[in-house]
């Protein structure tokens, strides 16, 4: 059997889709967090100087999405089809961009950034929600099977549903104009394989 390590942070962050995705499929792994108190001499020795990292069997693989993409190709939660893949592929890089239009106000709130973040979650936060929020719930819309891919449950949904755990909590007035993507969670959430890891793990911001 393949023996898998996850290596992040004790946070949700870039390190949940792996661990959404190894949890969904019953995969045993060893879910390791590195303090950040312990990430300074271990920063080195990583192929990148981040995390997370996923060891299999011993071999490290670096970069959340190339592991989330590795795992879900290996239990089923890539699309049913290399078109279908693509098409997850494609939402998945733009939630990626909206997160990283939205870094500035994170790194506020972490009181790691530049600005006020009061005004930041005006001028950054809310304008990315209204201006990205609509084609997300137009995508899983024209999907048709509550969640992003035609064919149902993929690590896509897996990505976006951590994220929307992360605005909800952040912008709750801007989001609540989002049901259906607030719905979308909530069923990922209801998974009965996720069921037991969700109830157990540490609730953190981000
Ligand atoms: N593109 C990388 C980004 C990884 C990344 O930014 N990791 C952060 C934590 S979320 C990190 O390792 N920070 C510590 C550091 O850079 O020293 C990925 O998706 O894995």
């Amino acid at each position: 059997m393949v023996q898998y390590k996850l290596m992040y942070f004790p946070v949700r962050g870039l390190g949940e889709m792996a661990r959404l995705i190894l949890h969904y499929a019953n995969v045993p792994y060893e879910d390791k967090h590195i303090s950040f108190e312990e990430w300074p001499n271990m920063k080195t020795t990583t192929p990148f100087g981040q995390l997370p990292i996923l060891e299999v069997d011993g071999k490290p693989l670096a970069q959340s999405f190339a592991i989330a993409r590795f795992l879900a190709r290996e239990h089923g939660l890539a699309g049913k089809d290399d078109w279908e893949s693509a098409q997850l592929d494609a939402i998945a890089d733009f939630m990626k961009d909206v997160a990283t239009e939205c870094r500035p106000y994170f790194m506020a709130l972490m009181g790691r950034g530049e600005g006020d973040k009061d005004e930041l979650y005006n001028t950054v936060f809310k304008t990315s929600m209204e201006k990205n929020m609509p084609v997300l719930e137009k995508l899983l819309k024209e999907s048709g099977s509550g969640f992003f891919a035609k064919s149902g449950v993929s690590w896509v949904d897996f990505y976006i549903a951590n994220f929307m755990e992360t605005f909800e909590e952040l912008g709750p007035s801007v989001m609540s104009a989002y049901k259906d993507l607030l719905k979308h969670k909530e069923t990922v959430y209801a998974l009965p394989q996720l069921k037991k890891y969700l109830e157990s793990r540490p609730k953190t911001q981000f």
